[in-house]
């Protein structure tokens, strides 16, 4: 499979409702989509799983309750196909990435950080987004047995050294005060020294 190598990867996870695309969606405003793309692993989960149960991709995708009534069975047919191929869903989501930046907007477990960190071990940077329970339930969240407390949710919670860990109760002006270092890499990778080399991605 042919792509272009990126310069940078900044690899998200957090809890339901933490505001993980939130959160990329700024740093992807201000770097702009010609410098940084947000590749989602359940996006082509969600485009399968859709098409297979006659469902609305572009709800799937969304941040409203439609995707929650079929989360426990995506979860389960996602990892009946991460379980045949750890890296299937992570291939698919690079496919036509060509910025130098890449934003993983939804890791989840610790399988997709080891594929991400086999290919690319210089470019990986992880970053946690996380919320209190209370905003979380003001987003719309509310704890679900069998998928707040699996894999899915909990998967990072352990053995990772997050990067950069962004609060994000707060405001507008507390978050991107945290997410300046950040910008200054990405600016820094996207610079003069962004790269437009062609690799192969192997398995
Ligand atoms: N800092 C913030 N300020 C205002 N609204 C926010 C903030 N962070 C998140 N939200 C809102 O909270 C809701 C959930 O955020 P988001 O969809 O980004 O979370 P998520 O972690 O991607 O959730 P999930 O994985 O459950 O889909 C969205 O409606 C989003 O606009
Ligand atoms: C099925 C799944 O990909 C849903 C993710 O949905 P979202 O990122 O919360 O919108 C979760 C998983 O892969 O375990």
């Amino acid at each position: 499979m042919s792509t272009t190598k990126p310069e940078l990867i900044l690899i998200f996870s957090g809890k339901r409702k933490s505001g993980k695309d939130y959160v990329t969606d700024r740093i992807q405003e201000r770097l702009g989509a010609n410098v940084c793309c947000i590749l989602r692993l359940s996006g082509p989960l969600k485009e399968q799983y859709a098409k297979d149960h006659g469902l609305d991709y572009s709800e799937l995708l969304g941040a409203g309750q439609y995707k929650e009534k079929y989360r426990a069975d995506m979860i389960r047919w996602g990892e009946r196909k991460r379980e045949e191929d750890h890296g299937f869903f992570c291939r698919l989501a690079i496919r036509q990435a060509k910025q130098p930046v890449w934003i993983i907007s939804d890791a989840r477990r610790l399988s997709d950080l080891q594929w991400f960190w086999r290919e690319f071990p210089q470019q990986c940077r992880c970053v946690r987004v996380e919320a209190s329970e209370q905003t979380r339930l003001q987003r719309g969240w509310m704890f679900s047995p069998g998928i707040d407390d699996a894999e899915s949710e909990c998967g990072l919670d352990q053995g990772v050294q997050f990067d950069w860990i962004i609060n994000n109760d707060g405001d507008a002006g507390l978050l991107e005060e945290q997410l300046k270092e950040l910008f200054v890499l990405a600016e820094d990778k996207s610079g003069d020294n962004a790269g437009q080399r062609t690799l192969t991605i192997s398995g």
